[in-house]
């Protein structure tokens, strides 16, 4: 065959994906449950459409491909993937390749990995983010699989990627679901950064009393210092935004009911699996699922209408607002130094020496997390020093010092108001046990080994250590 590379799904993702492809001069062959999509893909695209080619069977699209052929799937996440896989890994040959670039969870993709590897074929799980215009125009794309595969890839990768200062912002990450969990851990900290700005909008709108419009012009601000980033540049488009319907502010007329597909629990359950306390991303996923059951938040608003706040008062806005960002801004420190110590956890469990600096180097463009401050995470990781966390890399820890207050005072505020900043106080409480050397654990070590004698370690003596308590 002709074609570069195939691609099985056309979603929007997959549909978004092969014009991006076929746009930067490559030959792509689309296939689809409903064939139909993949001429409609062709004819509806003059110019780029030449270098589409639809096909209407399995062993079509196989016979289009160049060989080694790269197959890649855009399907839902899941069993679909597994079908997909099984009903053309039977028309391929030793050395081709499968890839993966739908949200899937790591754990599948190794599982995929496995056992794809030991048939002579190959599998990639490649996580790529930017939605449907990352997608056409250029995304973040993290490749986990066999390193040998990532050759065959890289010409077209490093086409249609995003790029920052010229650089292509694709990587090969490492093997099998490296890709898939660096993805998964993207998502969870975009989760915990759109928690955290929904939390400063609700003490402008409740605390202070702003409206949308005034707020827009707020969020605009920021976008031009440190907090610089495509989440904060859309926080201000959508609060500026007017609803045709009734005239209002859009963001007034939106149900105020989160949805979630699956990739922030994800990233919770695998650091809580890692033993790193991603108490951000947990905040973030928790607050969309109580959001989600709004008859009950109404019920419940009734039953403690009455309830007394300590009356503390958002005062005059000016000063408020400066205290806002930097708030906001040493919050999301903490929320991508949580995010960064999963992977760095993962990838000494797992094996995969993960390039942390050049990770935060290809989330500068083209992903939802893009931002100016990934600037200088990966500087921090540049350093070549074993960066444990972030909150110990010299640039941050000055920042989060500068900063700590302002988060300090906005949480306590906002606790005493009674506004809700679930992701803002866990950043700050995460922050407070990680940076005091006696925590309060060995309370828990003594109850553990009172309750079920699970022994302790003691201060002043090697061994591990079981006592006898007093009968309770
Ligand atoms: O990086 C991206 O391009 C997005 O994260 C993308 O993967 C998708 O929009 C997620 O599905 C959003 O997650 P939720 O649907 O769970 O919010």
């Amino acid at each position: 065959g002709q074609a570069d590379i195939g691609i099985l799904g056309l979603g929007t993702m997959g549909a978004n994906l092969a014009l991006n492809i076929a746009e930067k001069g490559f030959a792509v062959a689309v296939g689809n449950r409903t064939t139909a999509k993949a001429f409609a893909l062709r004819d509806d695209n003059p110019g780029i459409g030449e270098n589409i080619l639809p096909t209407e069977s399995l062993e079509d699209f196989v016979a289009a491909l160049k060989t080694p052929r790269l197959v890649l799937f855009m399907v839902t996440a899941g069993r679909p993937v597994d079908e997909e896989m099984e009903r053309i890994a039977p028309l391929l040959s030793p050395g081709d390749v499968m890839i993966d670039a739908g949200n899937a969870d790591f754990n599948d993709t190794v599982r995929r990995s496995t056992a794809v590897e030991a048939t002579g074929l190959h599998f990639v799980g490649m996580g790529v983010s930017g939605g449907e215009l990352g997608a056409r125009h250029g995304p973040s794309i993290m490749v986990g699989g066999a390193r040998e595969t990532y050759p065959l890839l890289e010409p077209i990768l490093e086409k249609i990627a995003a790029r920052y200062e010229g650089e292509p912002c694709v990587a090969w990450l490492g093997p099998n679901g490296a890709g898939h969990f660096v993805k998964t851990i993207h998502n969870g900290i975009e989760y915990a950064d759109m928690q955290m700005i929904a939390e400063i909008y609700g003490i402008m709108r409740d605390g202070i009393g702003l409206k949308p419009a005034e707020m827009a012009t707020i969020f605009a601000d920021w976008n031009t210092r440190g907090l610089s980033s495509y989440l904060i540049e859309i926080t201000a488009v959508t609060l500026a935004e007017t609803d045709p319907d009734t005239g209002r502010p859009m963001v007034d007329v939106i149900v105020d009911e989160a949805g979630q597909k699956g990739t922030g629990r994800w990233a919770v359950i695998e650091a809580q699996k890692l033993g790193v306390g991603a108490t951000t991303i947990e905040a973030a996923v928790s607050a969309r699922g109580v959001s989600s059951r709004r008859g009950e938040r109404e019920n419940a608003a009734a039953l403690y209408r009455d309830v007394e706040t300590a009356g503390v008062e958002f005062g005059g806005e000016t000063d408020h607002i400066a205290a806002l960002e930097q708030a906001l801004e040493t919050a999301k420190i903490i929320a991508y130094a949580q995010g960064y110590a999963t992977m760095a956890a993962a990838s000494g469990e797992y094996g995969w020496s993960l390039p942390l600096a050049e990770i935060a180097r290809i989330w500068r463009a083209g992903c939802i997390i893009r931002s100016r401050f990934l600037d200088d995470i990966a500087r921090a990781y540049d350093t070549g020093e074993n960066v444990v966390n972030l909150l110990q890399a010299p640039d941050f820890v000055a920042r989060v010092a500068a900063g700590e207050v302002a988060l300090r005072r906005v949480v306590a505020k906002a606790v005493l108001a009674g506004i809700p900043v679930p992701a803002l106080s866990a950043a700050l409480a995460y922050f407070d046990d990680y940076r005091r050397a006696r925590g309060t654990t060995n309370l828990t070590q003594a109850q553990r080994d009172l309750f079920g004698a699970h022994t302790f370690r003691r201060l002043d003596k090697e061994g591990v250590f079981h006592h006898r308590w007093p009968a309770v």
